[in-house]
């Protein structure tokens, strides 16, 4: 079956269709790691995007359980270039398309994905529309019209506030997407993890008494988030805060900073990132439309403590009377390299010296 891809600038792409059978409107990405497809597929914050990976066979570890980094998939679709429906791998237990279609998920094969990477490259990040039934050019120039939900957030978050029991420090985990990688980073370090519904008032989290609340990565603009925004403000000063990805673009938000669309983002397992501190480079996973604009950051209280080498936008920040630090990248990884998982160890110091702090106003 013939597969059709539409962008917004009139390009059109014809390849071979697999998954789920039907039309799917989404912001059309790149993604340019080499490995993870799983990952990437599984990641709350592509909620709503039609994702292209520019690696050129795809599908041919299957899927498995370990590596989902949440239940299902929020995409709305996958271009590559070619596909395995065969898997061959040891850890396989189903096909990619399978998979897709149980998630309802349309897929287009033997698209050039470079060319469309450098094209989204050059001309911005733009919408698209996929399809994998018989439908006319003229019938999917009109579907594109239609706008692109922007509650994304509410989409992905959890419905309900839910405890992994440790016997370690209690983390809030402020739900806006997250992905499972956090949950594991902080598990590992004996955490209990409390994950709270992205629209969860302070008060609530007040109650459920946390050594730290952790602002996860997520899908869309962050200023989509607002009752986000308004909560972090309440909590800032009263519990460490550890922000990654969308949590990152948050924080600068409720601190008064400013965030801004890219032309066409951050997309790959391998973006280099310097910390301002120590001038160490860190390789980093990284998938983000949006930034923090680092002028907007003048009359905050918030410094720049990590940019990205490529294009030297903001990748970190600190406050610099709370205890409160973020990174645009991910020290989970999944998929990519895992140089930054000391910062899991950083947030566990900042909830240690903030307890201990704590505990010298009570005596
Ligand atoms: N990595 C993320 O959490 C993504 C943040 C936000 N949705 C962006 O695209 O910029």
């Amino acid at each position: 079956m013939r597969a059709k891809l539409l962008l917004e600038d009139g390009t059109r792409l014809t390849g071979v269709s697999f998954g789920a059978e039907k039309k799917s409107l989404g912001e059309v990405v790149f993604h340019t790691g080499m490995t993870g497809y799983q990952e990437i597929l599984t990641n709350p914050s592509f909620c709503g995007q039609i994702v292209t990976l520019t690696n050129p066979l795809i599908g041919n570890c299957g899927i498995n359980r370990k590596d989902a980094e949440s239940q299902g998939s929020f995409i709305h679709g996958l271009v590559v270039r070619e596909f395995a429906s065969v898997p061959s791998h040891w850890r396989s237990e189903k096909s990619l398309e399978r998979w897709l279609k149980e998630y309802d998920i349309p897929g287009i094969a033997g698209v050039d994905t470079r060319m469309l990477t450098r094209k989204i490259r050059m001309e911005g990040s733009m919408k698209g529309i996929i399809s994998t039934q018989d439908t006319s050019w003229e019938e999917l120039e009109e579907r594109l019209g239609v706008p692109l939900r922007e509650d994304l957030v509410s989409i992905v978050s959890s419905r309900s506030i839910h405890t992994s029991p440790n016997y370690g420090k209690r983390v809030v985990l402020m739900d806006f997407g997250a992905k499972y990688g956090l949950q594991r980073d902080l598990a590992k370090r004996g955490c209990e993890v409390v994950v709270v519904p992205w629209n969860t008032s302070a008060e609530k989290i007040h109650r459920l008494d946390p050594d730290g609340i952790l602002l996860s990565n997520g899908p869309g603009d962050p200023k989509n988030v607002p009752e986000g925004i308004q909560t972090i403000q309440k909590l800032l000063g009263h519990y460490p805060l550890f922000g990654i990805g969308l949590g990152h673009q948050l924080l600068a938000l409720a601190c008064g900073g400013d965030t801004q669309k890219m032309r066409f983002g951050h997309w790959g397992s391998n973006h280099p990132v310097k910390d301002l501190g120590t001038g160490q480079i860190y390789m980093t996973p990284q998938h983000h439309s949006y930034t923090v604009r680092e002028e907007s950051l003048q009359n905050t209280r918030l410094e720049i403590t990590h940019i990205a080498l490529n294009d030297g936008t903001c990748e970190g920040l600190s406050h610099r009377e709370f205890p409160a630090f973020s990174v645009q990248y991910h020290p989970e990884a999944a998929p990519g390299p895992w140089d930054s998982g000391h910062l899991f160890d950083q947030f566990m110091d900042l909830m240690e010296s903030f307890a201990q702090k704590e505990g010298m106003s009570h005596a």
